[in-house]
This record gives structure tokens, sequence and C-alpha cells, in this order.
């Protein structure tokens, strides 16, 4: 009993989420890591008398990686929040695949820009936390994709802040999930950290297939990874842009300046 409810305590504090106004729905079957297609329609979210999503129209095909940017406070990340089913929208629905959002999605994951690790577990602790029969296989299987196998049993207090995202990003993909939301999740590490990273992610997305949505201020971040990116500006769409060009792309690419002018343009 008291077991039962240290685990839900303990996932609460990992996923730094509150607890849901609605129960979870079950998902129909273990999720698989196959991308799931996200498709909003209409979708309306006011706070009181103030509205900051207006009627988004989205649809991001299963696989997909989209990059959305806009400037503070232009409705990104409670976007983010219908998606993963932590808040319902006034109006409108959110769908994975053909299935409605309405609840905390179990196949949806988080990466934040802190790592939000516990600090009295172990690495491989951190990352197979209530997974299940199988979690240490699990785990040390998605912390060598990571690159941190040799780290297994370290406290997060002794690696370094993008150590510490890379633990983040395993505990996100152990369980599979069909979308990984990813909210400024370089913005606090170096410049070179933040380039291994992104090495790091498009790899793994690649092999994976999941759907990413990254939430970024950097557009030169968001064009350098993202299939495509969306401006969002006061709660709208300003600007939707396939990114055509061929990976891997760097920062300052020439191929990539004038779609980079087009997106500053519409921030
Ligand atoms: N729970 C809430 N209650 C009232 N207003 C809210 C709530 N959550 C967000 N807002 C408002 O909605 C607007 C959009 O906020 P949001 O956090 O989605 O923007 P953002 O684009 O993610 O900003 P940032 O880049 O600074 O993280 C802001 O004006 C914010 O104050």
């Amino acid at each position: 009993m008291m077991t039962a409810v240290l685990n839900r305590l303990e996932r609460t504090i990992v996923d730094d989420l509150p607890v849901p106004a609605r129960p979870a729905p079950r998902p129909a079957a273990a999720p698989t890591g196959r991308g799931l297609a996200i498709t909003l329609s209409n979708v309306r979210k006011a706070f009181g008398e103030r509205e900051v999503l207006h009627n988004l129209d989205l649809h991001v095909p299963a696989g997909q990686f989209i990059a959305v940017v806009g400037r503070s406070g232009g409705g990104k990340s409670t976007l983010m929040r219908q998606i993963v089913g932590l808040d319902a929208p006034t109006a409108g629905t959110v769908r994975l695949d053909e299935r409605p959002v309405d609840g905390l999605q179990p196949d949806v994951r988080l990466l934040f820009q802190e790592a939000r690790l516990l600090p009295w577990k172990r690495v491989l602790d951190n990352v197979g936390i209530s997974r299940g029969a199988h979690w240490r296989e699990d785990a040390r299987a998605v912390l060598a994709d990571v690159g941190l196998a040799e780290r297994a049993h370290d406290w997060p207090a002794v690696l370094s802040g993008g150590q510490r995202q890379r633990v983040a990003l395993a505990r996100a993909l152990v369980s599979k999930p069909g979308v990984l939301l990813l909210d400024e999740p370089f913005g606090a590490l170096d410049a070179l950290t933040r380039a291994e990273m992104h090495t790091l992610l498009l790899r793994i997305w690649a092999a994976r297939g999941f759907t990413t949505v990254l939430i970024t201020h950097d557009v030169g971040e968001a064009i350098t990874l993202a299939d495509r990116v969306i401006v969002l500006r006061e709660g709208s769409i300003a600007l939707d842009v396939d990114v055509d060009h061929a990976r891997p792309r760097g920062h300052g690419d020439p191929r990539l300046a004038a779609l980079e002018t087009r997106i500053l343009a519409a921030v």
C-alpha cells in the first residue's frame, strides 16, 4: 500500500504534473513508440475573458518533427498542454490519430529545460521508475542509446547539465512514447552541448519514429532540427513552413538564410 502511494507520488514529482482534473484514459494497447498523428481542430483556449489560443487548426502527420517558435506569451506552452491533455480546450478538439485527447495521455512524454531528476535515485532508477517487470533492461538499453550506459549507477548530482538532460530524455523515451513534446529543452546548455543534444535527438527520432514537437525561442535551432516550423503569434498560426533541406544542417547554413529571415519576420 505504502509502496503504491510512494510510486504514485514519485511519478507525479518526476513529471512535475498536477493531478489531472479527469482520470487518464487507459491506452487501448501498450505504447509501441510508433508515431501518432496530432490533429487540432478549431481549438480555442480562454482563461476567463482572455482568449490565448484562437481557433487553431493544425495537423502534424505521424512521425513528423515540428518546431513551434514565437514570442513569449504567444501560447506555445498552452498549446503543448492541450496536446498532452494536461488542460482541455475551451472549444474544439485535439486528437492523437483518431483518439480524442480527453485527459492525460500516457503515450505523450514531455521534456523541459530542467531535467527534473529525483536526486535521491541513481540514474538507472530515475530512468526506469515505476516501469513494470522489464524496467531494468529497458532502462539500460535506453541509457545506452543516449550514451550514458557507464553512468547508470551515478547520482544525478555528479552529472553535467547536458548529461542530466540525456537522462531526462532517456526517462521520456523508456516508455516508447508516440509523441515527444520538448519545451525549450536545450535553452540552459552551452552551445557545444546543445549541438551534441541536437545530433542525439535527431538520431533517436530517426531511429524510433515518434512524432516530435519542439518549442523554442531559437529560430536557428528550429530550422536546424525540424521538418516544419510553425510561428505562433498571439495565439494564432502566423506562419507554417516546411524545411525541405537535407540534414545535417548547421546554424548559419547559407541554404537556410532566406528561410530564417522569413520566419523572423513572422515571429
Ligand atoms: N493558467 C493560466 N491562467 C491564466 N492565464 C494563463 C494561464 N496559462 C497561461 N496563461 C496566459 O496565456 C498566455 C500564453 O501563455 P503561454 O505560457 O502559453 O505562452 P508561451 O508562448 O509558452 O510563453 P513563453 O515563451 O514565455 O513560455 C500568456 O499571456 C499567459 O499569461
